[in-house]
Order: C-alpha cells, then structure tokens, then sequence
C-alpha cells in the first residue's frame, strides 16, 4: 500500500524528450578510452544468456536473493554504477538516483510496465531508460484468457472439489459458470496485450468484442472485428472484462464502487495489468454480495496480497501471483533485450527498446 501510494507518476513532454537526449550525450560512456568495464548492478539473479551478453562488455555484480533486493543493499550497491538493471519490485526514486549520482547512464527493467520508475526524476537527471515490450504480449495474453477460464469455468473451485470428496456424482447444474460463446467481451486497455487478449478471444465466438481506450485502435480493431465504446458502456454491455491497461494517474483506481455497480451481475472481470487500477475493498463488496460474478486477478495491491486478505475468502475470486509473462521462453527473452538495452546505451547506440513515456 505505502509502495503504491508513493508511485509517482509522469506525463513526458517532446522537449523532456529532447532534454534526456541532450543530457544523456554528455554520459555516454567511453567504452574505447576507458581501461576499465562500465558497471552495472542487477537486482535479481537472472539468466545465464543476459548474464553472459553483458559480462562481455561490463563488470556484473548482482543481488542473489532471495527475493527482491532489499532497498539498504540497493542504495549500497547503486553507488558509481553505470547500469542499473532492476524489476518491477525495484522502486526506483530519488533516494536511488541520489545516490547513484552522476555515474548512472541508463536504467533497464525487465518489465513492460514502468510504475515503479520515477520517470520524471529519472528524465531530470538525463539518464536512459528501456523496458521489455512486445516480448511478453503472447505470454500475457495467454495468461489473462486462461484466468478468465479459470474463473468463468471454476476451475480451482472444481478441483478443490475433486481433492476433497465434493464431487459425488456428475450432476447437470454443478459447477457451472458462463460460457465465451455469444458474449460480449469487453478489452480495458486496448495496447498490444488488449489487441492480442481479444484476438485469442475471439476464438471462442463471442457475439461482440467491444474496448475502452485513449485513442481510437483502428487498424487492430478492424482486424479484430472490435469497436471502440466509452467506458460506461463497455462496464453495461460486457459478459467479461479484461483489464490491460498502464496504471496512470487517470487509471489509478478506476475500478471502483460505481464502476462494479455498473457491470452486469453475471459479469467476470479479470485484471492482469496493475492492482492499482482497482479499488480492492469495492471488488471485495461487489464480489461478496454478487454485484459481478466473479473475478480473477493476476495483480493486486501489494503483492503479495497478505494471507488474511478477505479476497482469498471468497470462492468467486482466483487469485494468482503475477505470473502473466511467466513461461520460460518470455522470461528468458525479457533477459536478454535488458542486457542488449543497457549495453546499446552504454555505448551510445540507439537502444533496442528505450523507454520514451507517452505524451
Ligand atoms: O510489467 C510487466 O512486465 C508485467 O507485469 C510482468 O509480468
């Protein structure tokens, strides 16, 4: 909660953009006429390609868990630095910045989602950011429509039953739950992970894919067969919500009391963006007096959420711990584009995937 309260958020300018330009030019760092390796610190044991690729080029010292780095030992490690390669548990603010100081030329996160930077800090200072785009559209896609199956189908409810002696008999109305086909889906976020969630959807002959975005999706949406609707009517007409949009300030808390209200009782609303983006004590009332149908949620705020967490009690509700980009081949990927990141920046190349934040 206090992590999540804290975030700090920042709409970047095209003379920002220009400033970082600017600025970075002067820390680009000499590969060729310094003796020694440009550093940099990761702060979690990752895999042994990324690992490899930036030990060619730098000096790699990095926090071998378990778990997240503990913020003392970040702020002990990030001193003279050229490098920072971090997650999304890494709160990257000024205390970090401080005290990395001047040496820190880029910050690379192995994420797509980037709440956890200071993006305006971070542009003040003229250093470098990249992320992992694209290389975890598939995985989460396929990740949100399973757990809106495993939802909408109940699964975890179902096994349980099977575990613990509730399966008696096949019987025509247990375990029942609403089915894709003929449904209205409804996409909230309509970016690569949006337009590739309904696409995987679309298999399953929903009468009508709909989304709420900024802007306008043309192209994909033609291709999808989607139409752009406002928000209030994508939480009325949708069967099931997907929720993949960046958590911003004008997405924080969107989903609260009245948008629950809003929705249909029969609705299954999953999240696999940000748990900011929703306000957990209203879902919990929503769930509990079936407002919505039911709910599956691959973020939450914090996470992990704790054990006594009234979400847990309830059976309508799944709850995973923010596996969404987790199949092995993504993860490895994400990797790798980090370390190529860095080491492009620190040479003063164009990087694979800078991190520029929308206007
Ligand atoms: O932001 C991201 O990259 C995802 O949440 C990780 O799965």
């Amino acid at each position: 909660m206090a992590f999540q309260s804290s975030l700090t958020f920042y709409r970047c300018s095209a003379t920002c953009k220009a400033l970082v330009r600017l600025n970075f030019s002067e820390r680009v760092f000499k590969f060729s006429t310094k003796m020694s390796k440009p550093s940099v610190y990761i702060t979690r044991t990752v895999n042994e390609a990324a690992l490899d690729l930036l030990r060619q080029h730098c000096e790699v010292t990095s926090w071998a868990g378990p778990g997240p780095v503990p913020r003392d030992e970040l702020l002990r490690n990030i001193e003279n630095k050229a490098a920072l390669f971090c997650m999304l548990t890494d709160k990257i603010d000024s205390t970090i910045l401080d005290k990395a100081g001047n040496t820190l030329k880029v910050i690379a996160t192995m994420s797509v989602g980037y709440d956890h930077l200071d993006v305006k800090e971070i542009i003040k200072r003229g250093i470098k950011m990249a992320y992992t785009p694209d290389t975890l559209t598939e995985a989460t896609a396929e990740l949100a429509v399973a757990l809106l199956l495993a939802t909408s189908r109940r699964l975890l409810e179902a096994n349980e039953e099977a575990r613990t002696g509730g399966w008696k008999a096949w019987s025509p109305f247990w375990m029942c739950g609403p089915g894709l086909r003929g449904s209205t889906v409804g996409i909230v976020g309509f970016g690569r992970i949006g337009q590739e969630i309904a696409r995987k959807l679309k298999s399953f002959n929903p009468k009508r894919i709909i989304y709420y975005n900024r802007s306008e999706k043309s192209k994909a949406a033609r291709e999808i067969g989607a139409n752009r609707v406002d928000f209030d009517s994508l939480l009325a007409e949708s069967d099931f919500i997907s929720v993949s949009a960046a958590l911003t300030p004008e997405t924080e808390r969107m989903f609260g009391e009245e948008a629950f209200r809003k929705m249909k009782p029969n609705a299954v609303f999953v999240n696999t963006s940000r748990g900011g983006l929703v306000d957990q004590d209203a879902l919990f009332r929503a769930l509990e007096n079936k407002t919505i149908w039911g709910a599956g949620l691959d973020v939450m705020t914090p996470e992990p959420l704790p054990l006594d967490h009234p979400l847990f009690k309830l059976k309508n509700c799944v709850i995973i711990p923010h596996i969404g980009s987790a199949t092995i081949e993504t993860r490895n990927e994400m990797g790798l584009l980090c370390a190529q990141n860095i080491i492009a920046a620190l040479k003063g190349q164009n990087m694979p995937s800078e991190l520029l934040p929308p206007l």
